[in-house]
């Protein structure tokens, strides 16, 4: 508790740091008590006991992420050491609502409240509020079957339907009709004792003992969302009790544009630019669909704002998307520079649930890259399409948070009402191995049955079966192997990566296969702008191998790694070793943020490898082993060159072309073995390695012995 002002004389620093103190508590309070969930606290909470299964819908803004765990912690339901879990989809919206939950509670962050996303956990003992991703709540079944810590869990954002979550609802049902079993055997067992207890002390005459009944209790669990088609989900569980919480916090104005934009880009730049000149006081969030977007946007903005007057240049540009490290994702959360304005640039990560101090207007051109999979080929790719209702609401709820709002949609209202009104879920468009993978992992082996809320394609399932089992991760009667895929489903990586760790492990190569996995793990590595593409592509020739993108990428992390080491060597501080590390990367054309988020995987993916006790071993020369395991790792994504110059993928029988971006570009190999597909108007393979066609039947004849 800070100090009370003293009475008399001059106030002192700590008398205006403690009226400060109180002032602000006071703000908190009433900002709480303002918000529309606040009067129907007590509704709730009597629901939330009366129901095992409570699906919550309101506004966004309304206080549901917020306020509802602290309503049910007041209201009893952390007695016995329980926690209550909030899931989120994204990790940022996890950290930043703890964050702002830990300071309405006054509490120290990790205490009371905290939060736990892969890599990075906030919490002790104490907490009792936990907020987290869907995933990690998956990986903790994985030590915990009953989730036993958890009185309750909040699927936070469930519209979003993400792999995740919906991997996380089925999982739920069963942990909840398992604990109502295992509660109601106690409670029988517990009446029997009673029962026996009681005729013992009448006939004996001792003190009867309180016994032990029902120590797991029932899971309670609350699926919430603005944006919820609550019937279905209603249906899925048994016909489960809906709530509506009414009335939002400020008006948001919705603005649409006459005409489609035929480039949303230059129509959002348009925007950013008339809002800024135009419009009132207040940071602007603009969405945009990914990484290097972000950036060819940011450039343009700066060079702009040069060319405005001094007294209209202050604008700040931030951008966040999901695999900026952390801490440069949270600069989003800082506020502007004094008497500037703070444009953020963001891809759906800012979609829902966070509340971004400052933000009156957001700006959404309609799109987003989303996740598409082919079952009959088997292949996974990034398309760009228009978000759904649902997307469109949660992205205007990102304004009108703290005061009226603003949202600019760069498309025509006849476009949004052509909108559908949720997205697909994600499971019904994505590769399923990997939650094949844990689903085994956590001793579901009819996966087919699996009570999803909506089935994934029976095609999609039988081919994810087959590529674990082409992996080695299952056994020919499809349980998971050991130790191999038991391995694989410890490391939060795509199967195929996980399963080229374990390869390069034998390789004795697997220094390189980290390095590999890591820098293939983020976006853009490399950073060509338009205006010096001629000095970028000669400064790529410095790394480049003949041999292909995967020993190019090695070499760029190795060569980054010599210049820490050297600043190291120096005694460099942290911040001047960062900075030089920044220059390294703007004078050789890398993307420094991708790299550094590089750096921070590899060294997560390298603890977790030594605890499987994998050794780091290096190839050091020899390239062809590193090859070979390559192809002994990928050979599901090799390709054969075809008379007319292109490639011809083995799995699928696809056609596709070389991407320009690749070192192998214009070169005539026979056989390469690639890690990604884009679609844009062709198909084209990227991060790739020339092998030798023979080594396919010798490395995997699993697959191409018998062909
Ligand atoms: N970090 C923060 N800083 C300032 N105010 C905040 C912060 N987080 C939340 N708030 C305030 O609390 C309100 C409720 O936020 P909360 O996230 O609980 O709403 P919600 O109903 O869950 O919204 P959504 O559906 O968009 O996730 C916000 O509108 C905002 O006024």
């Amino acid at each position: 508790m800070p100090a009370m002002p003293n009475s008399g004389g001059k106030p002192s620093q700590s008398d205006h740091r403690a009226n400060h103190f109180i002032a602000w508590r006071q703000l908190i309070l009433q900002q709480r008590k303002s918000l529309p969930i606040a009067s129907v606290e007590k509704r709730l909470v009597e629901e939330v006991k009366k129901n095992d299964t409570l699906i919550v819908v309101g506004e966004t803004g309304s206080g549901k992420t917020t306020q509802l765990p602290q309503y049910l912690n007041i209201a009893g339901f952390c007695q016995d050491n329980k926690i209550i879990g909030i899931t989120q989809p994204r990790r940022v919206a996890a950290v930043t609502v703890a964050k702002r939950v830990a300071e309405e509670c006054n509490v120290e962050l990790g205490q009371k409240v905290g939060y736990s996303i892969r890599f990075d956990d906030m919490t002790t003992a104490a907490t009792r509020i936990k907020y987290m991703t869907d995933g990690l709540l998956v990986r903790e079944a994985l030590l915990d079957p009953h989730l036993s810590k958890y009185s309750i869990i909040i699927v936070d954002e469930a519209h979003e339907r993400t792999v995740h979550t919906d991997v996380l609802l089925g999982l739920l049902k069963n942990v909840q009709c398992a604990r109502s079993k295992i509660s109601e055997i106690n409670r029988q067992i517990g009446k029997t004792n009673d029962e026996k207890n009681f005729k013992q002390d009448q006939s004996q005459g001792f003190v009867l003992k309180p016994c032990q009944t029902s120590k797991l209790a029932p899971l309670k669990l609350i699926i919430m969302s603005a944006s919820l088609d609550a019937r279905c989900f209603s249906e899925y569980f048994g016909g489960a009790k809906a709530v509506h919480v009414q009335g939002r916090q400020y008006p948001v104005d919705i603005l649409y544009t006459y005409q489609p934009e035929p480039d949303y880009l230059d129509a959002t730049l348009i925007a950013i630019f008339q809002i800024h000149l135009e419009e009132g006081p207040g940071d602007i969030l603009a969405f945009l669909t990914g990484q290097e977007e972000i950036e060819s946007v940011e450039r343009l903005v700066q060079e702009r704002i040069q060319q405005l007057p001094q007294e209209n240049n202050k604008v700040t540009t931030i951008p966040i998307y999901s695999s900026l490290p952390s801490d440069q994702q949270m600069n989003a959360f800082k506020p502007a520079p004094s008497g500037f304005r703070k444009v953020i640039l963001a891809t759906n990560i800012a979609e829902t649930s966070v509340t971004i101090p400052g933000i009156k207007y957001v700006i959404d051109p309609g799109l987003v890259k989303a996740r598409s999979y082919n079952p009959v080929t088997g292949m996974e790719s990034l398309i760009i399409i228009p978000t759904s209702k649902a997307q469109a609401l949660q992205r205007s709820g990102r304004a009108g948070r703290e005061g009226p709002g603003k949202c600019f949609r760069l498309y025509p209202e006849s476009e949004f009402v052509k909108m559908v009104d949720s997205t697909v879920p994600e499971i019904k468009r994505c590769n399923l191995s990997n939650v094949v993978l844990q689903l085994k992992a956590l001793g579901v082996d009819d996966i087919i049955g699996f009570d999803f809320m909506e089935k994934p394609s029976r095609m999609a399932i039988v081919k994810s079966l087959e590529q674990l089992l082409l992996l080695g991760a299952l056994t020919d009667d499809y349980k998971l192997s050991n130790p191999v895929g038991v391995q694989m489903a410890r490391l939060p990586l795509d199967p195929m990566y996980s399963k080229a760790l374990i390869v390069a492990n034998e390789f004795k190569c697997l220094e390189e296969m980290l390095i590999v996995v890591s820098m293939l793990s983020v976006e853009s590595i490399f950073y060509c702008p338009r205006e010096k593409l001629e000095e970028a592509r000669a400064a790529r020739k410095n790394f480049s191998s003949s041999e292909g993108d995967h020993i190019t990428l090695v070499n760029v992390y190795r060569a980054a790694a010599d210049c820490i080491e050297k600043g190291k060597n120096s005694n460099m501080k942290e911040k001047t070793m960062e900075k030089t590390l920044n220059k390294w990367c703007r004078e050789n054309f890398i993307n420094y943020r991708s790299l550094r988020h590089a750096r921070d995987i590899h060294s997560q993916i390298q603890g977790h490898v030594q605890q499987m006790g994998l050794n780091i071993l290096s190839c050091g020369e020899d390239i062809l082993q590193f090859r070979r395991c390559l192809t002994a790792s990928f050979f599901l994504n090799a390709a054969i060159r075809q008379p007319d110059g292109s490639y011809r993928a083995m799995a699928s029988g696809q056609n596709v072309q070389i991407h320009p971006s690749s070192v192998l570009f214009r070169t005539k190999t026979d056989c390469i073995i690639f890690n990604e597909l884009i679609r844009t108007n062709q198909t084209y393979v990227r991060n790739l390695t020339r092998v030798d066609p023979l080594w396919l039947a010798e490395l995997a004849p699993q697959y191409y012995a018998e062909g």
